[in-house]
């Protein structure tokens, strides 16, 4: 076999990596055991026998039904401290993590609570070589003022919040129809993003940026269909979150050896490799890594290129993003200086 890069050691920026997509089933059932409510099925194999997915909507019914055990501090905590311990075997130094606080507030569990867990394990999580942030995802098949109530009630927590972000249902809900609660949420001093791309067309990627003016566009794999978004993309360096697993188990793309990142690459894009819902889809972020390696062949210049775009797109102060990126440029390197 030939001699292929450990993935797992490169350093790279996880941004796009939902909290509630990282509950696998085994901690469905020791939370729904904890909490005293039944589980979603009679057993983990059963559950995740149903993860079989034709497209984001079938995916988003599990996703949500399963987050019915999510209910006390302890529990945002204990499903974050999960995602961030896996974080140090896959070799991210830095991420941002979103969270849907509407798929919460709507079984009656408050935003502190959420905000509050979730965040206690991040702040245990940072290290000098470890950093996270949380994102704030509206969900876009709910109303624009549902989402204006849902950053009214993250108010008291922004310390806690580098941005906004916007996710579920894409087709049919626009990013214009959350223009107002963008211009919010920019006036606050936060980030944002948006998905954008992913099932929906092209003109929804252009919205994101004209409209809600995001920092980054989350999927965005549709962007290639309009040749003059594509130019623009990458002469504005407008970091796209790319999702490989994701993208093929919601029949997005038909086969990883079929994914467009190659092209995005070689089309000069500020392009990234993520895990979305790694307990959802087949793996974590370095997965998805070796996935693309070995469906598309890369090269090991083009697995630095995309960790070293996950850093440059990240929401990191200069200093320590100069010192990422040189991280980056110096691997492979042996691990102990020996070799
Ligand atoms: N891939 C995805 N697209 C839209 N919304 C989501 N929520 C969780 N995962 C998502
Ligand atoms: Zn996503």
């Amino acid at each position: 076999m030939s001699h292929t890069p450990n993935v797992a050691g490169l350093p790279k920026a996880e941004l796009h990596v939902h909290i509630e997509g990282t509950l696998e089933p085994e901690m469905v059932f020791a939370l729904a055991e904890r909490n005293g409510i039944a589980p979603p099925a009679p057993t983990v194999a059963e559950l995740r026998a149903r993860y079989r997915f034709r497209d984001l909507q079938s995916f988003l019914d599990i996703y949500y039904a399963n987050m019915a055990v999510l209910r006390t501090e302890r529990d945002f905590h204990d499903l974050a401290a999960a995602y961030l311990a896996r974080c140090r075997d896959q070799g991210v130094r830095h991420a941002e993590i979103f969270f849907d606080p509407q798929a919460h507030l709507a079984r009656g569990v408050e935003m502190g609570t959420v905000v509050r867990g979730l965040a206690a394990a991040l702040e245990a999580a940072r290290t000098d070589e470890f950093s996270a942030e949380l994102i704030m995802c509206f969900l876009r098949d709910q109303s624009a003022e549902s989402a204006a109530e849902t950053l009214r009630l993250a108010e008291p927590f922004l310390d806690r919040i580098v941005g906004v972000g916007l996710d579920s249902a894409e087709v049919g809900h626009p990013p214009s129809k959350f223009a107002e609660v963008f211009r919010r949420a920019h006036a606050l001093g936060l980030r944002a993003v948006a998905h954008a791309g992913e099932e929906g067309p092209p003109e929804y990627v252009r919205e994101a940026l004209d409209v809600l003016g995001v920092q980054r566009i989350d999927h965005g794999v549709r962007a290639l269909e309009d040749p003059a978004l594509v130019a623009r993309l990458r002469t504005e360096r407008i970091p796209l979150t790319v999702c490989p697993l994701s993208n093929v188990r919601l029949a997005v793309v038909p086969e990883i050896a079929a994914h467009p990142l190659s092209r995005m690459l070689a089309e000069g894009l500020v392009v990234t490799v993520n895990s979305d819902d790694p307990a959802y889809f087949g793996g974590y972020v370095a997965q998805n890594f070796a996935a693309v390696r070995d469906g598309l062949g890369l090269s090991t210049n083009d697995l630095r290129r995309l960790a070293a775009n996950s850093f440059e797109a990240a929401f990191l102060g200069d200093e320590r993003r100069a010192q990422l990126l040189a991280e980056v440029a110096a691997w492979p390197s042996p691990p102990d200086g020996s070799g």
